[in-house]
């Protein structure tokens, strides 16, 4: 018996919808196999939890979160109360940076079951991987001056370690698919980081002399994310690069409301993080309508990452399965709750 100790964070809006939808489908999951077992710890770390203590998690937050084998989180931001930055920032990326979650991937592919809007889908499946650490997101600038004089700097970090490991990764996972790579640029724009990224992934790719390689501007990419996405094998990105690709990822499969995402950590030293591309959705938070997929997808991945590649397959296949048969949410064409369709992919694995 293969027991897993879980650290739950359902965060806010329909995190908290979505991530108990997720446990039920992993537990019926671990009923149907019966060789593995997971228990759950639940943190109620969120924009809720700030307002109560000023802060998004407690001090020794990390160091609970630590012995877990893997954090399965929902979403994260409650503009209404917390800036996005700070609730962002004092939970979600605080988790990616310090526990050293160096990598996002991300997939997308045509979904068996789901409208897309694109006129031909053509079977696409590609992965994007996003670096998680660096990037434009970084803390490195400032804000000084009021009124006109107003000045805001942010500068972007882009160290050799951390683009060469994205790249590297991407090639990797590029040797196991289909042999190709694509690089997001804008080396025509950012002068300094973009150049020394093309010059990283060039490096790189001589390491990789089977793999076919493709550098492409995050305009056109984004363009042809929509055109033609099915030429896409895996595509490497910085962090904003790869955060904006990845929204546009899942909406060309049907909706935000389904694509998973798992943040890496390569070391050994920190447990992964597994939490869907989507946000809090406070539009439609505590309706009971949030499509449950993404999340389920999530756990599909986390449970790829715990070795169990065969069940994740299976599970997907099951959801692809219960989408195909017309029992889906609003955002993806149908009349279901969030709790019929994860109610439906439950019957239909223990079947
Ligand atoms: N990783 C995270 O925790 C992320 C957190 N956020 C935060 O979430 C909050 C809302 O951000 P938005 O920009 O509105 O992005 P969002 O992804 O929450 O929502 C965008 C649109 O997609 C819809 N949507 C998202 N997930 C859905 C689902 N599972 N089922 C059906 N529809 C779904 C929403 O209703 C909304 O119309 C903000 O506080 C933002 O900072 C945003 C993105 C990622
Ligand atoms: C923050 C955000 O949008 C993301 O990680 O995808
Ligand atoms: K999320
Ligand atoms: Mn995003």
């Amino acid at each position: 018996m293969k027991h897993y100790e879980i650290a739950v964070i359902p965060g806010d809006g329909i995190g908290k919808e979505v991530v108990p939808a997720a446990l039920d489908v992993l537990d019926a999951i671990a009923e149907v196999h019966g060789g593995i077992s997971f228990k759950y710890t639940n943190f109620p770390w969120s924009c809720d939890y700030f307002e109560q203590h000023g802060k998004m998690m407690p001090d020794n937050g990390l160091e609970t979160l630590q012995n877990f084998e893997a954090i399965f989180l929902g979403a994260v931001g409650d503009p209404q109360r917390v800036p996005d930055h700070v609730s962002l920032w004092g939970l979600l990326i605080k988790i990616r940076r310090e526990f050293e979650q160096v990598i996002n991937i991300r997939p997308a592919k045509y979904f068996r079951g789901l409208d897309t809007p694109l006129k031909g889908p053509n079977d696409f499946d590609l992965l994007v991987v996003r670096e998680n650490s660096e990037g434009e997101y970084s803390e490195i600038g400032g804000r000084i001056h009021r009124g006109d004089d107003e000045i805001a700097i942010q500068n972007a970090v882009f160290t050799r370690k951390g683009t060469e490991r994205a790249i590297r990764y991407a090639f990797e996972l590029a040797q196991k698919r289909r042999g190709h790579v694509t690089s997001a640029t804008k080396s025509n724009g950012i002068v300094y980081s973009m150049p020394f990224w093309d010059q990283v992934f060039k490096d790189v790719s001589q390491d990789y002399p089977g793999v076919q390689t493709t550098s492409v501007h995050i305009d056109a990419l984004s363009a042809f994310f929509v055109s033609k996405p099915h030429v896409f094998d895996v595509v490497v990105a910085s962090n904003l690069f790869g955060d904006i690709l990845t929204d546009i990822g899942a909406v060309i499969m049907g909706s935000i409301g389904v694509a998973p995402a798992a943040n890496i950590n390569l070391n050994g030293k920190y447990p992964s993080m597994f939490e869907p591309v989507h946000g809090s959705a406070p539009d439609i938070a505590g309706q009971g309508i949030a499509n449950p997929i993404g999340q389920i997808w999530t756990a599909k991945m986390m449970l790829d990452h715990l070795g169990h590649q065969e069940i994740g397959q299976h599970l997907l296949k099951v959801v692809e399965d219960v989408t195909q048969s017309g029992v889906k949410t609003t955002d993806i064409g149908g009349t279901g709750t969030t709790k019929q369709v994860t109610h439906e992919i439950i019957c239909r694995l223990k079947r």
